[in-house]
């Protein structure tokens, strides 16, 4: 069986200092992570997905339709009748609606009588966690709760894919655990492009994830495989793990006297290219201080940093993150040279771009 496309875009929007250029495909039912630095054109691509900011250059469909073309015959959809919702960091409710309006809008501009419209609205209310609050107006009502007025909408519309972009980052932790659940109920088999800051989201929620950088795509896979393989510094932050560049040198890898090397086979034919870039990349756990005055897989480094974890201590250094016990790190200060270790069994190479 094919699988059926949900969403096929490529935006191109100018910015100041870059163009946002992205090629997306998402498939009916999927969700899709979105991560970036900030200010590399997130924002911007959700907005254009959704209708609200024009393509500069390329094509958005949905489930097969063209929504919106640059080039000739130009086909721009309004945003309403593009079965495309986007819900934002803040809930931008119609001040003047009452929550119950506010929900009813989406399907009574879709035509739906209005008595009808209002009981489904009612209905999703109570979904949201909101029942009996259709008379409320925005202004009564808290960021929280506006903000799953805001769900409801969205939801409401019968949308065939659902834009997030960081809806629960304005909000206090109880109230997104509770927004967090109802979004990952609702959205199971709905078309998602969801952007996050937060990687562990992207893991729970998504099947794939898309990193822009500087308005491009720089890597895109299954969640789970980019965060192993980390292609720049960018996801190796997010992924929480050491990326250490140099070059491959006989099967291992090397930069000026430092060689580390990789039990994994995978990782040894990657670098059996002598000269080619790539980066060595293992978890702050898995480094240790060493003593043992070894030359293969230790490395000299200086201590730049020092922060307590709720187990010891976070070391960064000029040549990477080690995470060590209270007791191994006694006595460590900022300044500091130090020599590190880390097991071959524990390394994985991945190719730089
Ligand atoms: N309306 C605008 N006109 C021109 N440039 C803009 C506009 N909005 C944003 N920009 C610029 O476009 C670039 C991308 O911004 P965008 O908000 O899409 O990034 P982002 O990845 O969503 O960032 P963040 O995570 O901080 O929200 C930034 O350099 C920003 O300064």
């Amino acid at each position: 069986m094919s699988a059926v496309e949900g969403l096929r875009a490529h935006v191109v929007v100018p910015r100041e200092h870059f163009t946002v250029d992205v090629s997306l495909q998402v498939q009916a039912g999927e969700t899709v992570a979105v991560m970036g630095p900030s200010g590399a054109g997130k924002s911007t691509l959700l907005q254009a997905l959704a209708g609200l900011e024009p393509l500069g250059g390329g094509e958005i469909s949905v489930e097969g339709r063209v929504v919106d073309r640059v080039a000739k015959p130009r086909v721009r959809t309004e945003p309403m009748r593009r079965g495309v919702v986007l819900l934002g960091q803040k809930p931008r409710l119609f001040p003047h609606l009452s929550a119950r309006e506010n929900v009813a809008f989406g399907p009574r501009a879709a035509g739906v009588e209005a008595r009808t419209a209002r009981a489904g609205a009612d209905d999703w209310l109570a979904r949201v966690g909101l029942p009996g609050s259709g008379g409320r107006m925005p202004h009564e009502l808290s960021g929280g709760e506006q903000q799953r007025v805001a769900v409801a909408r969205a939801l409401a519309a019968s949308p065939r894919v659902v834009l997030l972009d960081e809806p629960l980052v304005a909000l206090d932790p109880e109230t997104t655990g509770d927004i967090r659940r109802m979004l990952r109920d609702q959205l199971v088999s709905t078309t998602t492009v969801a952007v996050t800051h937060d990687a562990a989201d992207a893991v729970a929620l998504a099947d794939r994830l898309i990193v822009v950088e500087a308005g491009r795509v720089t890597q895109e896979g299954p969640v789970r495989d980019v965060l192993a393989a980390p292609a720049s510094g960018f996801v190796a932050s997010i992924a929480g793990v050491n990326r250490l560049v140099g070059v491959a040198s006989g099967g291992a890898w090397r930069s000026g006297e430092v060689l580390l090397t990789s039990a994994d086979p995978a990782s040894r034919a990657l670098a059996a290219t002598d000269g080619a870039a790539l980066a060595a990349v293992f978890r702050p756990g898995d480094a240790r201080l060493d003593a043992s005055g070894a030359a293969a897989d230790t490395w000299g480094a200086v201590v730049t940093r020092i922060e307590p974890t709720l187990v010891g201590v976070r070391v960064h250094t000029d040549a990477g993150v080690v995470d060590l016990s209270l007791a191994a790190a006694r006595g460590l200060a900022v300044g500091d040279r130090i020599r590190l270790r880390v097991d071959p069994a524990l390394v994985r190479f991945v190719g730089v771009g």
